[in-house]
């Protein structure tokens, strides 16, 4: 079965009390939240602040993607806010291997994301290491955008890499999932799927999570 991750960028921030409400009460695994800088990435978010407020509303997994630069600096505020996974970007990260230690030191699981032009090969030397390798499959910055086709073939190769080293490293995708593309996704070997506008902007969004759920 998938592990399902709504994307909170697209909730309702007016009442996001109802929305986190709404995705304790669905079979979703985890709260996927999304850290923009307005640096990386042409758009801001939130940060720690807003987290430590839904952590409070939650015992399911809080998965935190930052696009930011630096990211090293705010590692022990995302801890404090209650991450249990913290990605950070492969291109946002000059010294990836001390990013991903440090993130380990605390107790959290790491996980590296890698943007649309970025090869899966680049991780090849720290893989081991990575909990979860989150692939964009769109650029990064804004929901309810197209998935991009070639992400397909770099979850297959990312699975054969982690398959070939007997590892447990999950792969995440994040970006444009929807339900028809999502069987694809899951065939070629992610475990975890984003969905932002797919879940919160349909009719009934603890049934497009279940139904995001059942595919094997
Ligand atoms: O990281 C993100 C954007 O940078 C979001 O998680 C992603 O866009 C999800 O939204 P949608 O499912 O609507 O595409």
């Amino acid at each position: 079965m998938a592990i399902v991750a709504p994307s909170f960028l697209s909730a309702n921030f007016l009442n996001l009390e109802a929305d986190c409400k709404m995705v304790n009460e669905s079979g979703a695994d985890w709260f996927h939240l999304d850290v923009m800088d307005g640096r990386f990435v042409p758009n801001i978010t939130f940060g720690p602040m807003i987290i430590e407020f839904i952590r409070k509303t939650t015992t399911k997994v809080c998965d935190v993607h930052l696009m930011i630069v630096e990211p090293e600096k705010y590692v022990e505020d995302f801890k404090k806010a209650g991450a249990d996974i913290l990605t950070v970007h492969q291109e946002a990260c000059t010294h990836l291997h001390r990013n991903i230690e440090q993130i380990k030191s605390l107790g959290m699981q790491a996980g590296v994301a890698l943007n649309p032009h970025t090869p899966v090969e680049a991780l090849k030397e720290v893989l081991h290491d990575i909990d979860v390798v989150l692939i964009m499959s769109v650029n990064p910055g804004f929901g309810g955008q197209k998935f991009i086709p070639n992400t397909l073939k770099k979850i297959s190769t990312l699975r054969r890499m982690i398959d070939e080293k007997g590892l447990a490293t999950k792969i995440e995708i994040d970006g444009g999932v929807t339900l028809q593309n999502a069987p694809d996704i899951i065939n070629a070997g992610a475990h975890v799927l984003v969905a932002g506008n797919t879940v919160f902007r349909s009719k009934d969004p603890k049934d497009t999570i279940a139904q995001l759920k059942k595919i094997t």
